[in-house]
Order: C-alpha cells, then structure tokens, then sequence
C-alpha cells in the first residue's frame, strides 16, 4: 500500500483558497476581495466577495475609483466580507474564523465583530496606513478578536478543469 500525499492543502491554505477563488466573481477592474467564513469544524458556512447588491445591474453602477463619490464604486459596492456573513448559512458565526484576501475595513469589521467571528486570517494589508484600517484593529483590539496575516508556505495553487 503507498502512503497517503504529502502535499494536501493545509487547512489555512484551503480556506484562503476558496476565499481566492470567491474573489474571482468579482468584477471590481482593481481589487478583487474574496472571503471565506468556517467553523471551529472547519466546515464552510459562507463565502462572499465584493459586487454590487442584488438587482443592481453590473453595467449600470460606476466601477471608478475617482470623481464625483456618486459616480465611483464606493458608495454601492458590497464588501466580500459583508457578503460572506449575508451568505452565512448560519446566523450565528461565533467561534467561526474568516479568511480574506484584503484586511477588513473598519465597516465590515464591525459587521464581523457582530456576527461573532473570532478570528481574521488575511492576506494583504495593502491599506494599513487608512484611517479605516486604523479604526477596524481598534475595534478588533478591544473585541478581543484575532487578526493574523497569512503567509503561504506555497505561492501557487493549480486548479485545472480537465481531469482525467
Ligand atoms: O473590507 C473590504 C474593503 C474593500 N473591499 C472592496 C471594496 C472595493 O470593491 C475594493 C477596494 O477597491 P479599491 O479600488 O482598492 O479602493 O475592495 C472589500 O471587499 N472589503
Ligand atoms: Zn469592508
């Protein structure tokens, strides 16, 4: 008999895949967020990624970053986070972990907080230095919630559609 695989996917590395692969639907032109929410079974109880809410059509709303704030993204796009607790086949998260590819804002941190997730396990902290971001490791700080970065110990994960 041979030996089980060595190089599975560790579970931190699968769930911050699947929040990867959740950022993908996205259709913001420069960042795409994916996020992923599991439980202290490591079960997956909602993925989520950033869009605009439902029944608001994707060719009508402004994906620009800049100009009048009515005519960007900002004040219509839904955040992945947001939309992973929404999507939550659970209404209760407690003790759940969510893994994202962008640190939290201070709004979807809020959000987080509420719905009882322990622990925030990120990618990029590509807006550490924004008053938002400033405001979310306050609240996360005085919630006693974990945030740790992660780092991959691999740099890619293939996904290939043929199989044989
Ligand atoms: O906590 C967050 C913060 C931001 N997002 C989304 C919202 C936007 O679609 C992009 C950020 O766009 P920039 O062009 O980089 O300003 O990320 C999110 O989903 N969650
Ligand atoms: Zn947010």
């Amino acid at each position: 008999m041979t030996g089980k695989r060595t190089d599975y996917l560790s579970w931190d590395e699968y769930f911050m895949a699947v929040a990867l692969l959740s950022g993908h639907r996205s259709k913001d032109p420069n960042t795409q967020v994916g996020a992923c929410v599991a439980n202290s079974q490591n079960k997956i109880v909602g993925v989520g990624y950033n869009g605009f809410p439902w029944r608001c059509s994707d060719d009508e709303l402004p994906w620009a970053r800049e100009g009048a704030y009515l005519d960007t993204k900002y004040p219509y796009v839904c955040h992945a986070e947001l939309n992973a607790v929404l999507n939550s086949i659970s209404f209760d998260l407690r003790d759940c972990r969510l893994y994202v590819a962008l640190f939290p804002c201070n709004e979807c941190t809020k959000v987080i907080i509420q719905a009882g997730i322990r622990e925030i396990i990120y990618l990029s902290d590509k807006y550490k230095d924004t008053d938002s971001v400033r405001a979310a490791k306050i609240m996360l700080d005085k919630s006693n919630t974990i945030y740790r970065q992660f780092f991959p110990s691999r740099q890619v994960v293939t996904l290939n559609f043929q199989v044989d």
